[in-house]
């Protein structure tokens, strides 16, 4: 067959944003390359838009406000859903797949609370669903998760997972500034939107969290399931005792399993904790993401690079635009059911942390004691103490032994309630300390 008779790989691109914009610009860059690749040409057959006027610089004939009609068209081979959020996106992928077509998308916020149902309808379907670009951008972590480590058992998965609240603490850690400033300085910067909630809160992390960890573990994990705190309360001093002991704070994700002699079970969390600035995980700044991965077999292994950013992710969705269509022209779906355990989920009330606790105290005899009596009250080991200052000014710096996290949380609560305390003013878990 001659070129001119092969029939181009016709795509439906759902959004135009950072992302899409991004994936078209890449696919008219490197159409000769992808078609290379592919055996075929790539063509964009439409692009859904919620408003068309503002894209001026899309050729305009492609442009459609009717993304249901454009993803059953019959001369689409392929959607790539770049639009973001649960609806329109959900049923556009469904859609999708009940026409036959595979789909390609970065929704993380979908993927986490619906991907084995997506899954399910996919394989019913014979089609793909690929998302590499869901998690960590342009870092290729999901396939090496679901294929190539396939045949070990992993143990433990943390990452950097989000840009923004990276920059923000790496920004703190490096000038005092507090939350609010280097939050200012992120939006400037465009990192974080104008609604930075579902970053700063920790959503967004928590989404790829569910997604890591289902990979991970072969087990279905939603965003419900994740334990979820934010950055919004750590403080310009958290971060300044943090490095009094050698830490610097991140928000990190932590998948872990958690075996057990009645069945294993997963435990997946994300919130903010001091790390040793010796941890690989330590010396990643800025907006970039790193994630750090601990197998039976193949021992530690470390993922790093742009978590974010339109053409970072658009790379990864291009690789998958590549993959799709390579399954296609081999007359296969390259992604079936991953063979699901059903892992129970432990809460965190039961997940064994550490924390690192300051308290401003009276400086008197038998404060110390009655402090550290809170702590064994509650079966709370203590591993260090300091105290900073002195008289009005104490400040007892505590770090504990590991220990389940609700009688840490009660050890806290008792603190609060102590007349010798005149204020919890820190409290931080620790990661990765011997
Ligand atoms: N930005 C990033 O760095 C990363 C993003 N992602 C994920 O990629 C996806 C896209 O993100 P991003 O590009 O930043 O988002 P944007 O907000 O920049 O773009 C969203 C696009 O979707 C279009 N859209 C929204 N609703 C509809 C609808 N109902 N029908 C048709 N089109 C619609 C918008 O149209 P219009 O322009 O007309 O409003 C816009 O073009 C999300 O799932 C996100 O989580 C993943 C990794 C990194
Ligand atoms: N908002 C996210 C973008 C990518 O997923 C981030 O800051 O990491």
């Amino acid at each position: 067959m001659s070129a001119s008779e092969i029939r181009p790989l016709r795509v439906a691109l759902l959004g135009c944003g950072t992302v899409g914009g991004a994936v078209l610009r890449l696919i008219s860059e490197q159409a000769h390359d992808l078609t290379a690749r592919i055996g075929r040409p790539v063509e964009v057959a439409g692009i859904a838009v919620r408003r068309p006027a503002h894209h001026p610089d899309v050729p305009q004939h492609l442009l459609t406000t009717d993304a249901h009609a454009l993803v059953t068209r019959d001369d689409v081979d392929l959607v790539v859903e770049v639009i973001g959020g649960i609806e329109p996106a959900r049923t556009l992928i469904l859609a999708a797949f009940e026409a036959g077509k595979s789909v390609v998308s970065a929704n993380k916020a979908l993927l986490a609370d619906d991907g084995v149902a997506l899954h399910a309808a996919a394989a019913k379907s014979g089609v793909d669903l690929y998302y590499e670009a869901a998690v960590a951008g342009a870092i290729p972590l999901l396939r090496p998760l679901r294929e190539s480590l396939a045949g070990d058992q992993l143990r433990r998965v943390v990452g950097i997972v989000n840009g923004t609240t990276n920059y923000i603490l790496s920004r703190m850690a490096e000038t005092g500034a507090g939350f609010a400033e280097a939050l200012a300085e992120a939006t400037d910067l465009g990192y974080a939107e104008a609604d930075p909630t579902a970053d700063v809160d920790g959503f967004d992390a928590a989404a790829k969290a569910a997604i890591l960890a289902s990979l991970a573990f072969h087990t279905p994990v939603t965003a419900a399931d994740v334990h979820r705190e934010g950055i919004s309360s750590v403080s310009a001093t958290d971060v300044a005792r943090a490095a009094e002991i050698g830490c610097t704070v991140k928000l990190l994700a932590i998948c872990e399993r958690v075996p057990n002699g009645d069945g294993d079970s997963v435990a997946v969390r994300v919130h903010p904790a001091m790390i040793p600035t010796a941890h690989p995980l330590a010396s990643v700044g800025g907006a970039f993401n790193a994630v750090f991965v601990e197998a039976e077999a193949a021992g530690q292994l470390m993922f790093y690079g742009q978590g974010a950013g339109g053409e970072p992710t658009a790379s990864a969705v291009l690789g998958d635009l590549v993959a799709v269509a390579r399954n296609r022209l081999a007359g296969a779906a390259g992604q079936g059911p991953s063979g699901y355990a059903d892992l129970a989920v432990r809460p965190m009330a039961e997940t064994p942390t550490r924390y690192h606790v300051s308290l401003d105290v009276a400086d008197k005899p038998g404060v110390l004691a009655t402090v550290a009596h809170a702590f064994a009250e509650h079966g709370v080991s203590i591993s260090t103490v300091r105290q900073n200052g002195r008289g009005d000014a104490a400040t007892l710096v505590i770090v504990t032994h590991s220990a389940p996290d609700a009688s840490l949380s009660a050890t806290i609560a008792a603190l609060r309630d102590m007349p010798a305390v005149r204020g919890v003013t820190s409290v931080l878990r620790v990661e990765g300390l011997s």
